[in-house]
Formats: structure tokens, sequence, C-alpha cells
């Protein structure tokens, strides 16, 4: 077996379907390689329309039962697939490791990030209220009730192959709905071995239901947006992707939560701890080898800072350890695939052609294989450049200048997407000035790491819509029904 681990039953090669494990109808699969070492891990099943279509039907009828569950059996549930997934840390994290390439320590704070959900959310599921309303007229009395909105198409990213899974699951079944979960194609064992934990759970059949494909994703996808059993999509990934479910959700008019792609504005101000602002960076900006979506994509750092500031960034690149997830030493690991590689090399050839200062790294690493970029550090960044329009998505650190308050906040706003936007400084009036003129959906003020299971994480712009986590994440997965009593006066 390519991963090592203690209970080989959770490398799940199979689909998850109405409680059972299943082929594709086909027969057809397909490979999944490890970024590191570009070795296979194992195949997947290659669903198609047919597969899903019968996955979504078992979750429609899965609906007529579990939403009936009280919520207080919900939230035990839920709280027993949390217990299975911290007994289970080091073995997920292994698979974490072997599919997406992270460093097996930054593995192992996904499997906990993960499993949060499930604990918050297993708290959450006795706490859905609802209103008692005065009636404009004297004669009715009016209440609202919160109902699950039904079968939920839950569709997710490689980059946190385990906990953007959770993010939706957990607050789904609190909510009482079923799902049909399309894991990433990238790093699909993930999502099968939390279907396993959910299994072991006594997550009632058809509840969770995880299918995956990588040819057949267009059309899997198509299904899922289009089939009117699904009552709501939500969608972490792209902007583009993003974009083009939401047409295809449009034809049933489906309840939607979009975490779509960033572009963080991180701005380092006159008056910040510096040394509080390197390490908020490195959080931030190499976090997973730059490859999540609130990563630092365009550094600010007022004139007066520019170049203490680098140097203090450079000091501590140069102590990171490149190399496969499972080295002892490594400390950031490879992209995901040749073309997240060329996307970050296209970056920095754009940048340094426009007349940016490569200070560090600025090559692919061939000698440690096809997937590995250098930690790079850019100086003298311009508007203009691809990095100020488009997603790096990479360890690429590209700092601009900037003089006054106002051009700082006008560089980070000169944006279409909105996610996350970071900002150091010791100045409490400016601390809410700057966070509250900030278009974004989140802001870290002198933080550099901002998820929480406790804080809505979500965007503005096309970054999407909807909230994950927190006391508002459950309400995307429930409806609002009004109940006008009419009564007798006497
Ligand atoms: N806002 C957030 O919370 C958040 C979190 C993580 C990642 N992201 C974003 O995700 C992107 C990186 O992830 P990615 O490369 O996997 O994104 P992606 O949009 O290519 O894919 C995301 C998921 O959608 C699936 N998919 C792709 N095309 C589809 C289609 N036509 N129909 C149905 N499913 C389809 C993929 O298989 C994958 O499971 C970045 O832009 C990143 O910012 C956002
Ligand atoms: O990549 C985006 C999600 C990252 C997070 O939840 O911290």
């Amino acid at each position: 077996m390519a991963i090592q681990l203690s209970d080989t039953s959770l490398l799940r090669t199979e689909c998850y379907v109405d409680g059972k494990w299943v082929s594709a109808q086909s027969g057809k699969v397909f490979s999944v390689e490890n970024p590191s070492t570009t070795a296979e891990v194992a195949v997947c099943p290659e669903f198609d329309v047919a597969d899903t279509e019968a996955a979504i039907v078992v979750a429609q009828n899965a609906f007529k039962t579990y939403r009936k569950t009280t919520p207080r059996a919900r939230s035990k549930l839920l709280r027993r697939w949390y217990d299975l997934m911290m007994e289970n840390v080091d073995d997920l994290a292994r698979i974490i490791t072997a599919e997406n390439g992270k460093p097996l320590a930054d593995a192992v704070t996904e499997v906990k990030y993960a499993a949060s959900f499930l604990e918050w959310f297993s708290e959450e599921a006795p706490r859905i209220y609802g209103d008692t309303i005065q009636a404009s007229n004297p004669d009715c009395r009016l209440v609202t009730i919160k109902e699950p909105v039904g079968v939920c198409g839950l569709i997710a990213p490689w980059n946190f192959p385990a906990a953007m899974i959770t993010r939706k699951a957990g607050p789904a079944l609190a909510a009482g709905c079923t799902t049909v979960i399309k894991a990433p194609a990238e790093a699909p064992f993930s999502a099968l071995a939390l279907a396993e934990l959910a299994h072991r759970a006594g997550i009632p059949a058809g509840v969770v239901n995880v299918i995956t494909a990588l040819d057949n994703t267009p059309a899997v996808g198509l299904s899922m947006t289009t089939h009117p059993f699904i009552k709501k999509v939500s969608f972490t990934g792209s902007t583009p992707v993003g974009k083009l479910l939401m047409k295809q959700c449009s034809s049933t008019l489906k309840k939607l939560s979009f975490e779509l792609g960033g572009n963080a504005p991180f701005i380092v101000f006159e008056d910040a701890d510096l040394d509080v602002a390197v390490r908020g960076l490195v959080a931030s900006k190499f976090r997973i080898t730059g490859q999540t979506c609130v990563c630092a994509n365009r550094i600010l750092v007022h004139r007066s800072v520019y170049d203490a500031f680098i140097q203090k960034v450079l000091d501590v690149v140069r102590t990171f350890q490149i190399g496969d997830g499972l080295g002892e030493k490594t400390t950031h690991g490879p992209l995901i695939h040749g073309r997240a590689v060329a996307k970050v090399h296209e970056h920095v050839q754009d940048a340094v052609s426009k007349g940016a200062r490569l200070l560090h790294g600025g090559q692919p690493l061939t000698h440690l294989g096809p997937n590995f970029f250098d930690i790079t550090v850019l100086a003298d960044m311009k508007p203009g450049m691809k990095v100020c329009t488009e997603e790096t998505f990479g360890p690429v650190a590209a700092f601009f200048a900037f003089d006054t308050e106002q051009e700082a906040i006008d560089l980070a706003n000169d944006s279409d997407v909105g996610l996350a936007g970071y900002f150091f400084s010791k100045n409490a009036s400016r601390c809410w000035r700057v966070a509250e003129a900030l278009e974004v959906g989140m802001v870290g003020v002198n933080v550099g790491a901002i998820s929480d299971p406790a804080a809505p994480f979500g965007g503005v712009k096309q970054s999407g819509f909807g909230r994950e986590g927190s006391k508002y994440g459950i309400d995307e997965f429930l409806t609002t029904k009004m109940i006008m009593t009419g009564i007798e006066s006497q």
C-alpha cells in the first residue's frame, strides 16, 4: 500500500452511496498521484451521470426520514463522527499528505481543524431557533420555524481535502439535510476516509454519500447543479468554476453558498510591530506552500519600513525546507500538480519582465520532482502585473510599496475578489478605519491566521457569498417558514 496506516481500512477506494461501498457502473477508475513523488496513491471510481443520479435519489429517500430526527440525535451522530476523527488523526493526516503533499504536521493540523467543524455543528444542531413576530393584523399570530433545505450537493477542492468537506457536511447534517459530496479528483481519499468514519459513527445510510470523478467532473457537476432533488449547492473552489455552477443552478433556482478564490491584500503600516507582521505573513502567505484561498497575494508595505520588513521575511524564508510532505525536516511541500507550477512560474516571469526585483527563488525545483516550486520573494511590484489580478496560489511573496493609508486601502481594494485581507498597525483608530474600509469578507488585524470554526468564513465581490462555520454556517442549510395563525377575537 502506498500509505502506511495503522488502520488500513481507512483507505477506501470505492464511492460511498447508501451506506455501501460501490464502484462506477462502467467499472472505470482514475488514478490519483502523490504530488511529492508522482507515485500512484490508489485508484478511484470514475462516476458518471447515471451513478450520480442514483446517489441523488438515495439522498432524497434518506431525507424523508433523516429530516425527522431530533436535533439532539443529530448532535450525537456528529459528535461520534468528531470523536472518530480525533481517534484517527494520524492516519487521516497520512492520507492527506499522500494525496495533497502538505507536510505531515500541517496535515495533522488540518485533521483537527476539519474535526472541529463536526464538533462545532454538533453543538449548533440543538440550537436552531425561529422567531415569534407581532403580526400587523391583531387577529393573527405569527411565528417562524427553520426547516432543513433538503438534499445538498457539496463540492470541495483539494487544498483542504478534509476540512472543506466537514465545514459543509457538519452544518448540513446538523440542520437535518442529506448530502451528495463530490470529492476533489486530486485528493479524494480523505473524503472517502471521512465516509468510512461516518459509517462507523452510525450516520444512517443515504445521509452522507461520497462520489468521485475526474474526466466526468463537468457532467457530474451538471447533474448535481440541475437535478430537481438537489435543493442546495455548497461549492468551494475557483471563481470561474463557481460562475459556471451558478449558471447551471439557475435552471432549478437552488439555494447556494459559494466560497471562491481570493487575492488577499496584506498591509504593513509604518507603526506596525514588524516581528508580529513577519509571523503573520509567514502564517498567511506560506501556509500549504501558498495554496490557500486566504493566502496573502499582494503584500503592501509602507515605504519607510519596506526594506527592513522584506529583509526580515527573507531571513525566515531562507530557513524553509522544501520537500516531500513526509520528510522529517520538510516545512513546505510541493504544489498540487504541474499546472499549478506553470501558473506560479508565469506570475513570477510576468512580474520580472515588468520590472519586479527577484530576491529569492523564482524557479521550479525540478531536482525534487515536477511539482515543486521554490519559495519566491519579489520586490518593486506594480499594478498591472498578473499577481494583482489573478490568485497566484503558490509560494510567491510579492511586495508593493505605499506612502499613505489611503493609497494602501485603494491598492488593497483594487480587485474583483474580496475574501480575506490583513493589516498590521499599533494605532487603534487606524485599526478600525482600515478594517471597515477593506472590501473583503474577513479581516485579520495584527494576525495572519484567521481560520476558526467559531468565525464566519466567506467573501464578498467575486469571492462568493454565504458563510461557513460559526453560528451563521447552519443557516445556509435551513429555510425559514412563516406560520400565520388566525384567531377569533372574542
Ligand atoms: N473561499 C474558500 O473558502 C476557498 C477555500 C479553498 C479553496 N478555494 C479556492 O479553490 C481554488 C483551488 O481549488 P481547485 O483548483 O480545486 O478549484 P476548482 O474550481 O478547479 O475545483 C473545485 C472543485 O470543483 C470541482 N469542479 C471543477 N469543475 C467542475 C464542474 N464543472 N462541475 C462540478 N465540479 C467541478 C473540482 O473537481 C473540485 O472538486 C482556488 O481558487 C481557491 O481560492 C476557496
Ligand atoms: O483555502 C481555504 C480555506 C482555508 C481555511 O479554512 O483556513
